[in-house]
């Protein structure tokens, strides 16, 4: 696809979402707010791939149509070949639980918990147990074998981010929908994710979509598709952080990226 969101010869072959011309609107107050303005983009099977854009720009708005966690107000939604924009409530749900994991920057632990029942969890409450020997696997790759017993709060940011992702691994969803899954942690917690989620889609072959507004996030990925204002506005394959970072500057990102951390963005 190019910059303006053209479909071009063989896209579609194998992707495993998909999403075109998908318009999204709010109303607010008297008026509407143009979340997505339009987005075709797909994610090719086996892939990590990146959103990035500024805060406001429709990357948390574009996930959740995607995933059929919200629905667009025009345009299509393909998950796994199944259109979205056709399915009832019950589907919606059902193909949710079936094939879309979800990692959140808050983590979304129960404190109540211990890591192993967390992780087990969307197995226990489709009445299902979990296989040992995937569990012990999924534990060890996340690197969490250790801690199976602890509850959420004996554990650091990074560990709480590594048990919501052995969460997601555990069912072996197709896709894995991840919403600024490094926003609230460290430089060495986020790279160490990055890492995990990267390995996670070359040794398993599930499909990872990540949204997030840092650049050093894309550099892991093997796509980036750059967002601004709820339009796609360019796109990278295999792309460096420092080509990253030249991209969001020709393109006028930097300076509407949220400052928060106080880093030079320039
Ligand atoms: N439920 C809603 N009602 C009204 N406006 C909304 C709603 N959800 C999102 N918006 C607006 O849609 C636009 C896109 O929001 P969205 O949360 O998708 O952006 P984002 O890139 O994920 O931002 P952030 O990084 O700050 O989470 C913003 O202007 C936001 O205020």
């Amino acid at each position: 696809m190019d910059a303006q969101g053209i479909r071009t010869e063989n896209e579609g072959a194998d992707e495993i979402v998909r999403l075109d011309s998908v318009r999204k609107t709010y109303r607010s107050g008297t008026g509407q707010v143009v979340a997505l303005g339009g987005v075709t983009i797909g994610c090719p099977r086996g892939s990590l791939t990146a959103i990035i854009g500024p805060s406001g720009s429709g990357k948390s708005t574009l996930l959740q149509c995607a995933a059929g966690l919200d629905r667009p107000t025009s345009g299509t939604v393909l998950l796994d070949g199944e259109d979205l924009t056709g399915l009832d409530e019950a589907a919606l749900t059902r193909l949710r639980r079936d094939r879309v994991g979800f990692i959140f920057q808050t983590f979304n632990l129960l404190p109540a918990l211990d890591v192993e029942e967390n992780v087990t969890l969307p197995l226990s409450l489709a009445g299902r147990r979990p296989d040992p020997s995937l569990l012990v696997d999924v534990m060890r790759r996340v690197g969490l074998a250790g801690h199976t017993r602890h509850r959420p709060a004996e554990l650091s940011p990074g560990q709480r981010q590594r048990a919501a992702i052995a969460r997601a691994l555990i069912t072996r969803r197709t896709v894995i929908f991840a919403d600024e899954p490094t926003g609230a942690l460290d430089a060495r917690d986020s790279g160490e994710i990055l890492d995990l989620l990267r390995d996670t889609v070359r040794e398993t072959g599930q499909t990872v979509l990540m949204a997030s507004h840092d650049p050093l996030v894309a550099s892991y990925a093997d796509r980036v598709a750059f967002l601004s204002c709820g339009r796609i506005i360019d796109e990278l394959n295999l792309p460096m952080d420092r080509a990253v970072a030249r991209r969001m500057t020709h393109l006028g990102l930097w300076d509407r990226l949220p400052d928060e951390k106080g880093e030079d963005v320039g």
